[in-house]
């Protein structure tokens, strides 16, 4: 791969053969190492005199960049920090990463990550990733071409169209930091090589005034196109892709709730792909449930569920709980199951008349038979409250994006008639959190079971340390990919999602009175790997996998990449 080194990046680790000499080896992230350079490389690779002659190690250097990260005082001081870092030396920013995930993930990720999103045209530095407009289809070929990967370097393409970041709306090219993240969390996580995989923001405009209106946007400057030039553009994307790729798995992140199942419908039954807020945030959430269910003591069929914020995650969450209640739940049929869901959107609870609603949402939507009786504000928009106080739920789940939505009031209504109520505030970043696990501990007097989308200190209430999972797509969607690639899997069906779960919910241990329903981000490579290899399972039973699974365990292994200097050769 590259014209400037050869190296095999399907093996966790091998030799670098450099094929560049002088400043052109420390020029590229992938090959330079600074001061760790031996005295003999630096005469091999013609680096005398171009870097002080001292010669230090990868734990020292780990040492070193770590001391110039915590001199940041700001999150944002300290990404910006991180990104020079893996501009310049990418082995170091991973092994600085691994050793520091959980202190580091939420700046390389969520939250910080939303803050650089919208703040992309302004600190722009240099380029990373693939950027295709909707003005020119033609040039997606070449444009993904000019990367400089060839058809079997490829395991990954992060894609967005940015018309849903996180809970910050539509923020148009700066999007492309979104695919970034991610990949980095499934280099971090999962060991994807970092070479192997290609971030992509499909420019199609913004409808976000406040950029179109800055001199600085670096993005098209007109407005969403939607229709069929949008399906156009996205059908020649993803066919080009799958011709130069066929490997890779398309993840899609972050796009808009009008086209995020309908891309996903269109395509996984005939290319590989998922999409991570509907179908990752789905697998992780049910595990989190489990938990929380498990501690309950009441089984998962006879609780009832409101989705405050019913879009892409809402409903993607609400389908794998309803198959999960079907699979083990002894009697109840499909209605039964829907009756047990109340979803709500921005314009109150779903109704089957609602002419807004998307068809993935229309299966959820209840008739007016149902709250026949209810005493409501208003009947055209019945509320989280009036649900809450009619319904009675035992599960709350926020995806809504409207921070602080889950008031004392709603939480302490909730409480009222449940003994240890479910609540999971998931909306990103943390401003947007329907609550804070800390209030709503409080409010319930520590008997909320709470889990959030952005990382959470843990939380002191009568005298229990309550740690609070982060409920994030994060712990399933690393592993997903490792496993795709590890057997070579040719679609992602709903089995591999399902097991992602189940092996994610087999690591938790809710014994102790406040434990996390989740495990720590701080394990995330064990829990990638693990469901790295429940998802490779998966493929090899549903006659997916491409490649034979003979030592599961030992392939997905082999497959990581680990963020060590390797060997090097001049060639
Ligand atoms: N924790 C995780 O892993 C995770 C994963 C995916 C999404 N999320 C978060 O969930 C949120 C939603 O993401 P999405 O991709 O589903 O977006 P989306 O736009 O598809 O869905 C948002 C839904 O919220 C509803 N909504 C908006 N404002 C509302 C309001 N004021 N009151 C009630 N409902 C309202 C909308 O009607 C829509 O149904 C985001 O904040 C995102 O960060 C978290
Ligand atoms: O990006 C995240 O942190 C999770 C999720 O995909 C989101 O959109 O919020
Ligand atoms: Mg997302």
């Amino acid at each position: 791969m590259g014209r400037e080194y050869d190296q095999d990046t399907t093996v966790g680790s091998s030799t670098l053969r450099i094929r560049t000499r002088g400043r052109a080896v420390l020029s590229n992230p992938m090959t330079n190492r600074g001061t760790a350079f031996t005295l003999a490389e630096r005469e091999l690779l013609e680096l005398d005199g171009l870097m002080p002659t001292g010669e230090t190690n990868l734990e020292n250097q780990t040492r070193r960049v770590y001391e110039q990260y915590r001199a940041n005082k700001s999150m944002l001081g300290k990404f910006l920090t991180l990104n020079a870092l893996r501009d310049r030396n990418e082995v170091l920013f991973y092994h600085l990463l691994a050793e520091h995930l959980e202190e580091m993930l939420p700046v390389i990720y969520t939250p910080t990550i939303g803050e650089a999103i919208e703040r992309f045209s302004h600190d722009y530095n240099r380029p990373r990733g693939v950027f295709l407009s909707i003005d020119r289809p033609d040039k997606i070929e070449q444009s993904l071409l000019n990367y400089g990967l060839r058809a079997d370097d490829v395991d990954l393409i992060c894609v967005t169209d940015s018309e849903g970041i996180l809970g910050i709306g539509d923020q148009g090219i700066g999007g492309i930091q979104i695919a970034i993240g991610k990949l980095s969390v499934y280099t971090a996580a999962a060991g994807i090589h970092p070479r192997r995989v290609i971030p992509v923001v499909l420019d199609v405009g913004t409808d976000n005034l406040g950029l179109l209106s800055n001199d600085l946007y670096l993005g098209e400057r007109h407005s969403r196109v939607r229709g069929q030039r949008y399906d156009d553009f996205i059908e020649l994307f993803v066919s080009t892709v799958t011709r130069l790729f066929p490997q890779a798995l398309i993840h899609w992140e972050d796009v808009g709730t009008a086209n995020a199942y309908r891309i996903l419908d269109a395509y996984k039954d005939k290319v590989c792909t998922f999409n991570d807020d509907i179908q990752g945030t789905a697998a992780v959430v049910l595990a989190a449930l489990l938990a929380a269910v498990d501690v309950t003591g009441v089984d998962l069929g006879e609780h009832r569920v409101v989705v405050f914020g019913a879009g892409s995650a809402g409903m993607g969450i609400a389908g794998l709980v309803r198959d999960e209640m079907l699979r083990t739940g002894s009697s109840q049929t499909e209605e039964e199951v829907y009756s047990r869901f109340w979803p709500i959107g921005i314009q109150g609870l779903y109704f089957v008349d609602d002419h807004r609603l998307h068809s993935f949402q229309k299966p959820w939507a209840r008739r007016r038979l149902d709250v026949a009786g209810w005493d409501v504000k208003d009947p055209d928009a019945i509320g989280l409250m009036d649900v809450v106080r009619n319904v009675r739920p035992t599960i709350l789940i926020g995806t809504s994006t409207k921070g602080g939505a889950f008031t004392r009031e709603i939480v302490q209504e909730m409480a009222e008639h449940c003994t240890r109520p479910i609540i999971f505030p998931l909306s990103n970043p943390t401003s947007r959190a329907e609550a804070t696990p800390a209030d709503l501990l409080e409010w319930t007097d520590g008997r909320a079971l709470v889990a959030s989308g952005s990382p959470f200190d843990p939380v002191d209430h009568g005298g229990v340390r309550h740690t609070i999972a982060q409920s994030n797509n994060a712990l399933i969607f690393p592993g997903l990919g490792l496993g795709v690639a590890a057997c070579r899997a040719s679609r992602v069906t709903e089995g591999m999602i399902a097991a992602a779960a189940n092996a994610l919910a087999g690591m938790v241990n809710t014994w102790r009175p406040g434990a996390r329903l989740l495990p720590s981000m701080s394990d995330l490579r064990l829990v990638s790997a693990t469901v790295a290899i429940a998802v490779a399972r998966a493929a090899t039973q549903e006659g997916v996998a491409q490649l034979p699974m003979t030592d599961p365990i030992q392939q997905v292994y082999d497959r990581m990449w680990q963020p060590n200097y390797p060997d090097v050769e001049a060639i």
